[in-house]
């Protein structure tokens, strides 16, 4: 039994935390072997099934991360974005598998990241759902068959606790777009209107965030032209399927070269 890999979860007060740990807890092919939180948390030191308000597992909170990262096997890690960069660096020294979900990361963060992923694996994705990376391709897939008559705008609707925006994956999905059209998505993005903006530019690539109650996660990419629009729609009822992905990443990894992957190497697709 002891084969099965051990999995360490950070940030397991938070909402994708605790999904992750539920879902860690109810697979048979992993174990979890440890649970971070911040330091000065109130969750640090107690057993996370009885901080849950259930039965004890067996496995305490703690704010140790270079303890908790050595009995693992992967590290699952969707916190902030100062966070994940000192943990990939803490991972990739306990030559852990780092499965990022954390979104809002700057350009230095992402380069501090991929230079740990020179040590160990990393699979990072804004967005660990099956249909989201399907997405992903149909977007790629539909810019790449139409020109700049359609105009291209990704709408993203999330809770009203989320920090950044646009969203990771509205990030992945204007990606995608702009891939499709062979254009570099930092010379075509426009989000943030506000004011007299003058008229759309031809073959920009518009970004809007919504912002309100428990919206777990929608996104629609938008072609427009005259006379008709196409709408590709994902929408995310239940944080599960970011965890069964971010799982799935973890056991993929366990036997992967070093390196930095996303959520299409793991599914394949
Ligand atoms: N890639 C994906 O599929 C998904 C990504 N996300 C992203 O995951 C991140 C977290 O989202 P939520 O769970 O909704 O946020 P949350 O705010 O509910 O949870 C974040 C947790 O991280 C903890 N944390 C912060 N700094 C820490 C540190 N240094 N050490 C240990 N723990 C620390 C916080 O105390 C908190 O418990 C966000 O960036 C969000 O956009 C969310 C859902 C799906
Ligand atoms: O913060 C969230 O909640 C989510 N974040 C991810 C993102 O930024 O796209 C994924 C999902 O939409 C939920």
């Amino acid at each position: 039994m002891t084969d099965r890999p051990g999995i360490v979860i950070t940030g397991a007060s938070g909402r994708m935390g605790q999904m992750l740990i539920k879902t860690v807890l109810a697979s048979d092919k992993c174990r979890l072997v440890g649970v971070l939180e911040r330091t000065g948390h109130d969750w640090i030191g107690q057993d996370i099934g009885t901080a849950t308000g259930g039965q004890p597992v067996g496995v305490a909170v703690t704010d140790d991360a270079v303890e908790v990262f050595a009995k693992a096997q992967a590290v699952i890690d969707f916190t902030a974005p100062a966070a994940t960069v000192g943990f990939a660096g803490l991972a990739a020294q306990a030559r852990a598998v780092h499965v990022i979900g954390t979104t809002g990361l700057s350009d230095d963060d992402l380069k501090a990241i991929n230079a740990a992923a020179r040590h160990a694996v990393i699979v990072r994705a804004g967005n660990m759902s099956l249909g989201v990376n399907l997405l992903v391709q149909l977007t790629k897939k539909v810019a790449a068959a139409l020109d700049e008559d359609f105009d291209i705008e990704i709408i993203e609707a999330h809770h009203n606790q989320k920090v950044d925006a646009p969203s990771g994956t509205a990030l992945m999905l204007g990606e995608a777009a702009a891939e499709g059209r062979g254009v570099d998505l930092k010379d075509v993005s426009d989000s943030g209107r506000d004011g007299i903006t003058g008229a759309r530019k031809r073959g920009d690539i518009g970004f809007s965030a919504i912002r309100g109650g428990d919206i777990v996660g929608e996104h629609d990419v938008l072609f427009a032209a005259a006379g008709e629009r196409i709408v590709l729609r994902h929408l995310a009822t239940d944080r599960a399927i970011f965890a069964r992905g971010a799982l799935k990443a973890a056991l993929w990894g366990q036997d992967k070269a070093p390196g930095e992957y996303d959520m299409m190497d793991v599914l394949g697709i």
